[in-house]
């Protein structure tokens, strides 16, 4: 299955757990490469931290040899010279070993950072490129989770962990080589135990990563409704759900401590048996060594040696052992990230796609049909429109008859499934996706502000726009009086979402936001539906001044605004049943006239003025 496919797939919890169980099938130690690979740049630092590294390790094979010196010294030779002496070069070598210890952390723990910091970048810029179809099939917040939960994992991988399992592997080499050195016999009786690690630490690993993907993957879940229900904080509380939403965040919770401790309890068991194993081959080596010294086989010193380096290749072992856990846990984790970063956007820029130099703002529908998923039903259908340059076109029809779509086709976030939708006569599919976004700007129903500055939120329209051009855009668009009213005028912050405006306020700033922007083409999807008849009749007038010279496609409910548009077209279950001005659809009695008169009825004053 393709990693297109894969993130398109249901975002049920059951079934994401059963996809990951294939990415999980793919050779984990690819994925620590790709890992590693993002190391590249900083090369350098990497190297450095090795070298510090490698000394240490090497210093860590020296303590065990002067300490089986101070032993021979204290037990067989009784010499107080030789004792301090080797006492001196034991507290010389900690001293350097320390010096490379502050590098090698400090180094590693950068990169750690660095990476995480590096992937947390990539992938949110790729998150940005990302269709609408994706959004659709993925939750918000679990893409947040993945965002900052998993890549916090691999930060420890990269930084701690990478170091840890170096310097223990070498450890172990070096540790072993020189029990060979001291006593080849003795060496034979720990290496028995390397067998039985290996077998423990692959079967460990494999129910490790499952764990930590499945716990990583309910945590994900659990934030999507967290950030869900946040940011609808307002209808959880007129419905006093706050119960209800702590309960189902509480259970998503839940399950994923309980996932968390079953991951946990496989490392603790990996952990105590490799351990066991290890230190229990200490002491049979000592019982065995004991023998030898008694035996007069081998010196004090040397027992006393090959004591140090047997404990030196323990603890090595039983460190790698926690490693391996925690590799085993990031690996899980890096999964998802990958699986971001390889889903391709579904909509992006041919190779030979054209740039749009001097947009004109035609616009063509030719045969489209059109439907959400493969499931779904189809909400366009064999939808035929033309709009010349400078033309306004007004969409009407009832509720679910599919206007918006028709505005969400022309921007590109959906292509038809077939027909074309053209601008300037070009397929959509053969225009730089940002070329062609660039020629329009949309106001819509709701429209989206963010937490800044009012200044910021127009400039978001043209971002070298200069301040006098946003206060004429403000201007333009009726919103300089109420902006001025603020104490901090322009400057004001607005809040998350601009939750500190009215409906109606927010929907001047983003119809002066899309002034800013200067577009060939304007979509106004019921870019008034939140102002009151006064302001409602201002910002007509500054979206009419707005509209000359441009394409505009108005999707509208209420009929009294679009009576002036050169095309009315009538919509019902996304096909046209009627089109041509007010005054010849009126003449028609059709479904035009009939909605008009249904809306005079509804709401008289509005239909009069
Ligand atoms: N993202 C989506 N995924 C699946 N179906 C969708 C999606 N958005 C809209 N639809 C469906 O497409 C149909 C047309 O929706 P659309 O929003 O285009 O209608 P509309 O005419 O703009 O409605 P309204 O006037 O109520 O805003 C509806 O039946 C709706 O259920």
């Amino acid at each position: 299955m393709s990693a297109e496919k894969r993130a398109q797939s249901p975002s049920s919890g059951g079934g994401k757990i059963e996809e990951h169980a294939k990415v999980d099938k793919e050779k984990p130690w690819r994925r620590l490469v790709r890992l590693f690979r993002y190391t590249r740049p900083y090369r350098a630092r990497l190297v450095i931290a090795i070298v510090s590294l490698l000394v240490g390790a090497g210093l860590g094979l020296v303590y065990p040899w002067y300490f089986g010196e101070l032993l021979g010294d204290a037990f067989a030779e009784q010499s107080t010279a030789s004792l301090n002496k080797n006492t001196l070069i034991l507290i010389t070598t900690f001293g350097i070993g320390s010096v490379f210890v502050f590098i090698r952390h400090y180094l590693m723990s950068w990169l750690g950072e660095r990476v995480v910091a590096d992937l947390r970048l990539e992938v949110h810029r790729h998150l940005l490129r990302m269709t609408q179809r994706y959004f659709h099939d993925n939750r918000t917040g679990e893409l947040l989770s993945r965002q900052s939960d998993d890549a916090t994992r691999l930060q420890s991988v990269i930084g701690q962990d990478l170091s840890l399992a170096l310097r223990n592997i070498l450890t172990l080499i070096g540790g072993v080589t020189m029990l060979l050195v001291v006593s080849p016999k003795l060496t034979g009786t720990v290496l028995l135990v390397v067998p039985p690690l290996v077998i423990a630490a692959n079967l460990w690993g494999r129910i490790i990563r499952k764990l930590a993907r499945q716990a990583q993957d309910q945590l994900a879940q659990a934030s999507g409704q967290l950030q869900e229900g946040l940011s609808a904080v307002d209808t959880v509380q007129s419905f006093t759900r706050e119960d209800h939403e702590a309960g189902n965040y509480g259970q998503g919770i839940e399950r994923a401590f309980k996932l968390f401790v079953k991951q946990i309890r496989a490392r603790s068991w990996f952990m105590s048996v490799s351990s066991f194993l290890a230190f229990g081959a200490v002491a049979g080596i000592f019982w065995l060594g004991g023998h030898m010294v008694i035996d007069g086989r081998i010196a004090p010193d040397e027992l006393g040696k090959f004591f140090m380096y047997t404990l030196a290749v323990a603890g090595a072992v039983g460190s790698l052992a926690g490693v391996v856990g925690s590799y085993n846990q990031a690996l899980g984790a890096t999964a998802r990230l990958f699986e971001i970063l390889d889903s391709e956007p579904e909509i992006q820029d041919a190779p030979d796609a054209i740039a749009l130099a001097e947009p004109r703002g035609e616009i063509g529908f030719e045969g489209v049909t059109f439907a959400y998923g493969d499931r779904d039903l189809e909400v366009i259908r064999d939808f035929d429109l033309r709009i010349a340059p400078g033309q306004v076109c007004a969409l009407v029809g009832s509720s679910g008859s599919g206007k918006t779509t028709v505005g969400r086709l022309l921007l590109r976030f959906w292509d038809p499934q077939q027909g074309r939708v053209t601008f300037d006569g070009h397929d959509l599919r053969e225009l730089e996706l940002a070329s062609l976004r660039g020629a329009m700007a949309e106001v819509s129903q709701d429209p989206v502000l963010f937490s800044g500055s009012i200044r910021d939120n127009v400039r978001y329209g043209r971002l070298d726009a200069s301040d006098e051009e946003i206060e004429a855009a403000a201007q333009a668009a009726n919103a300089d009086g109420f902006v001025r009213e603020f104490p901090d005028g322009y400057d004001t912050i607005i809040g998350e979402r601009g939750v500190k405006l009215s409906g109606g306020q927010r929907q001047r700033l983003a119809i002066a936001r899309a002034i800013l922007r200067d577009p060939k083409v304007l979509l106004l999807d019921e870019a008034t539906s939140a102002l009151d008849s006064e302001s409602e009749h201002l910002v007509q007038a500054a979206l009419e001044r707005l509209q000359e010279g441009r394409t505009t496609l108005v999707i509208a409910h209420r009929l009294s605004t679009i009576r002036d548009a050169d095309r009315i077209v009538v919509l019902d279950h996304g096909a046209i049943v009627e089109s041509g001005t007010h005054a010849e659809l009126m003449g028609r009695g059709g479904a035009y006239s009939r909605l008009v008169a249904r809306q005079a009825a509804l709401e008289p004053d509005r239909a009069a003025s």
